[in-house]
């Protein structure tokens, strides 16, 4: 699958994104398939006419776009007119009155990427903007490192799309991660080390095949596929930015971009501006810009992860330091928890909400619930809380922390019995509770 890396730009007079620019620096590079500063080795983003943006796009204009991430094109880093589209994002909002309520809080939404399409995570924003730009610059086989949820979207995107596909994971992933890679029929490899490792070599790769790795040398245009976690929430509130959001950390990239996807629309003139407070969750087992953040450095100490969130194990966050500045300047915060408050946030929103989501989506809810009861969400704020990812696929977290069915004869009386049991039982537990 050797390939010569392409060098064609492809954009078209409908593309309104202008450049990559170096965070660091401010070095400027035409829209082609690199991530790094050749100067000073920092990160590339991609940057926009917004004066165009502001004059030609209108609330009406992107509500009549169609019901997919697609809906802004305009501001994605694609040319085509006629991105991949597999009906990816335009989640649900939802009103969560129940959770607000067992944790204190007057309005509580959960942005669920759960249920986003085709794999049921966020990432199917990023892949679904990281692919087309692939496909632009003439990439004929994409690749990633993933912890698993990239793979399972990589993997999917790129068969929809007729790309070949090579996908890089931990060999240690939960086992509904690594099937939700292999049905799509990419090759797998599964790396003896965790994703630090996973992702240095990676890059190696990328330095010797002509590959378009979505999260190395595609990552300017992938990472802005996050963006539309933020304009769908604004758009969803009825063009209202939020008081606070709460969000996973792996890498830091989806809190960034949902911070530019709000500064962007104010920008714009789509949405009022006001200051948004962002805070960030991590694991106790993997909490890098945590420590960052909780001992005042601006940079980051990686780690080695050890914990059941292994969506977001990334032990040398590369966008880590923006997270604890936006963190910072937001008036946020950063804060982890124990893998068993981990599964009883998983728990939490599945009992009050009906939402299963995975070990990401569970140190979210269990950092929100830490961060009201020390007074750091005020219970008047309109919050939002980012669920990531589905709770089916990583069924070994709760598996031993949930209850048993009951199993009956086919016969009424069974049935009659085994109620009593579960109510019996059920009144056990509640006077353990009050004991
Ligand atoms: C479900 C889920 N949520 C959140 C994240 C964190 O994203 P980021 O690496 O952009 O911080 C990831 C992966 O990294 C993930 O798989
Ligand atoms: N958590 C990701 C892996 C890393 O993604 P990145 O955006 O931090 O490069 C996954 O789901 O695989």
């Amino acid at each position: 699958m050797t390939q010569a890396i392409p060098t064609s730009t492809s954009t078209s007079t409908a593309a309104t994104f202008t450049a990559l620019k170096c965070k660091e620096c401010g070095a400027e590079y035409e829209p082609k398939a690199m991530h790094v500063c050749e100067f000073c080795f920092g990160p590339l983003e991609v940057t926009y006419d917004y004066s165009a943006l502001a004059r030609t796009v209108t609330r009406r204009s992107i509500e009549a776009g169609p019901k997919s991430i697609w809906r802004y094109r305009s501001f994605l880093p694609v040319a085509s007119e006629t991105p991949i589209d597999v009906g990816t994002g335009m989640t649900p909002l939802l009103k969560a009155n129940r959770l607000a309520r067992r944790l204190g809080l007057k309005q509580l939404f959960i942005k669920n990427d759960a249920v986003n399409m085709p794999t049921l995570s966020f990432k199917d924003r990023v892949v679904s903007v990281a692919l087309t730009r692939a496909r632009e610059l003439g990439f004929t086989t994409v690749s990633c490192a993933s912890t698993g949820n990239l793979a399972n979207s990589t993997a999917a995107i790129a068969a929809h799309a007729g790309l070949d596909c090579c996908v890089f994971i931990p060999s240690d992933l939960e086992a509904g991660k690594i099937l939700g890679t292999l049905i799509y029929g990419p090759t797998v490899m599964a790396v003896q080390g965790n994703y630090d490792q996973v992702n240095r070599l990676c890059s190696e790769v990328a330095n010797t095949h002509g590959w378009g790795f979505v999260n190395i040398n595609l990552r300017p245009y992938y990472s802005e596929g996050s963006k539309t976690l933020g304009y769908e929430v604004i758009e969803q509130l009825g063009w209202q930015l939020p008081d606070h959001i709460v969000a996973p950390l792996a890498s830091g990239s989806l809190f960034t971009k949902i911070y530019k996807g709000f500064q962007e629309f104010t920008q714009v003139g789509l949405v009022e501006g006001k200051s948004v407070r962002f805070s960030g969750a991590q694991a106790d087992g993997c909490s890098p810009i945590a420590q960052a953040f909780k001992e005042g450095r601006d940079f980051i100490n990686p780690v080695k992860p050890s914990t059941i969130a292994k969506s977001i194990a990334i032990g040398n966050p590369a966008d880590g330091v923006y997270a604890v500045d936006i963190a910072r300047k937001t008036n946020g915060n950063i804060e982890s928890v124990t893998d068993q408050e981990i599964i009883d946030g998983i728990k939490l929103l599945a009992e009050t909400e009906g939402i299963f989501t995975e070990t990401a989506g569970g140190t979210t809810i269990a950092v929100l619930k830490k961060l009201v009861e020390a007074g750091k969400i005020d219970p008047d704020e309109t919050t939002v809380a980012y669920i990531t990812g589905n709770g089916l696929k990583t069924q070994e977290a709760v598996q031993g922390y949930i209850g048993e069915p009951l199993t009956i004869e086919p016969k009424l009386d069974s049935f009659e019995r085994a109620l009593e049991r579960s109510r019996t039982l059920d009144r056990l537990e509640w006077q353990q509770v009050l004991v």
